[in-house]
């Protein structure tokens, strides 16, 4: 649905995004994820057609955006980072100005704009000027305007940026409702927007693009860990002996009776009953059993760890 090769923009010696290369299939919703300044919002100004790469190329839908650009960009619904609206206009006539320069034709328009003030819940505020909303309100205005024309893509920068936890969690829910019918591009440089709604993510790290993974597939294979009140000499040879049990890590000692021991396993399901008959049959206590995976957050941190400078030249 969306093809991006060895795409590449700079401003002046400026490299901004460089060599970025994704697919992304129908259906999907990537979360773009990156610092301040890591070329999030320029990879989305050139995905919308709004900026054109210095280098690489773009298909939507198998258009190229260089070449069939209003016709891809019919296809694109875009909220961009600062939203820009008339603060006198309505709501109302905001959308109708929008419909018009997205070229719905004039009959079509008041079913367009009923659907989107529904799908955004901006029924309440739909005869308000648009100078008296809240942020909140302004940001569901955005993203009504985006998708009238019930695009296939939908390319949200920075969605839920300055919204309290309230609007954040409106915002997130319109987002998961909007996914049903498009594939959507979320970026933002907040961790728990990207593990809350998206399945997949691109980490840009100085214009580069750090890492793409599906986020169920983070942290690879867990492993069980284990709180007991028994110590390694005791425990370990009872831990590694287990059906499915591989290496045996002993972590930390807890208040000097618990110890936390981490098991290697194919299939921590499968083991973590092994584990809690074992203990009950040994008269054991078990304090905690529990599955240990990398979160994004650990992911995030060590890809980006470096904050390289951008590159000049
Ligand atoms: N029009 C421009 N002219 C010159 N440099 C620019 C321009 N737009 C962006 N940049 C620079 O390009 C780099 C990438 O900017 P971009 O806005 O794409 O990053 P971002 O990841 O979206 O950041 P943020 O999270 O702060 O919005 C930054 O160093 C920025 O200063």
């Amino acid at each position: 649905m969306i093809e991006v090769r060895q795409l590449s923009r700079h401003y002046g010696a400026l490299k901004a995004v460089q060599d970025v290369s994704f697919s992304i299939d129908r259906g999907e919703i990537v979360g773009l994820l990156g610092h301040n300044g890591a070329g999030k919002t320029t990879i989305m100004k050139m995905l919308t057609g709004y900026l054109e790469p210095s280098a690489g190329s773009i298909q939507i839908d198998g258009l190229d955006i260089a070449e069939q650009r209003r016709e891809a960009q019919r296809r694109i619904g875009y909220l961009p980072e600062n939203c820009p609206l008339y603060p006198e206009m309505t709501v109302l006539d905001a959308l109708d100005y929008q419909a018009s320069l997205l070229g719905i034709p004039i009959e079509r328009r008041p079913a367009a704009i009923r659907r989107a003030v529904e799908r955004t819940e901006l029924g309440p505020k739909a005869t308000a000027t648009i100078g008296t909303l809240s942020r909140g309100y302004r940001q569901r205005l955005g993203v009504a305007q985006a998708i009238l024309h019930e695009p296939r893509i939908l390319i949200l920068d920075e969605p839920t940026n300055g919204l309290d936890p309230a609007q954040i969690q409106h915002m997130r829910a319109l987002v998961r409702e909007l996914a049903r019918e498009a594939t959507l591009i979320i970026s933002t440089h907040i961790l728990q927007e990207v593990e809350a709604v998206c399945g997949r993510v691109l980490i840009m790290r100085s214009g580069r693009l750090a890492l793409d993974s599906r986020l169920d597939a983070i942290g690879g294979r867990p492993r069980l860990l284990v709180t007991l009140d028994r110590g390694p000499d005791e425990a370990l040879p009872v831990l590694s002996a287990l059906e499915g049990c591989g290496a045996v890590t002993v972590l930390e000692t807890k208040d000097g009776v618990r110890r936390r021991f981490a098991l290697e396993t194919e299939d921590a399901p499968a083991l973590a009953p092994r584990v809690a008959r074992t203990a009950c049959e040994r008269g054991w206590s078990l304090y905690a059993l529990e599955t240990e995976r990398q979160d994004l957050e650990a992911l995030f941190g060590a890809v980006t760890l470096e904050r390289m400078e951008v590159p000049h030249g």
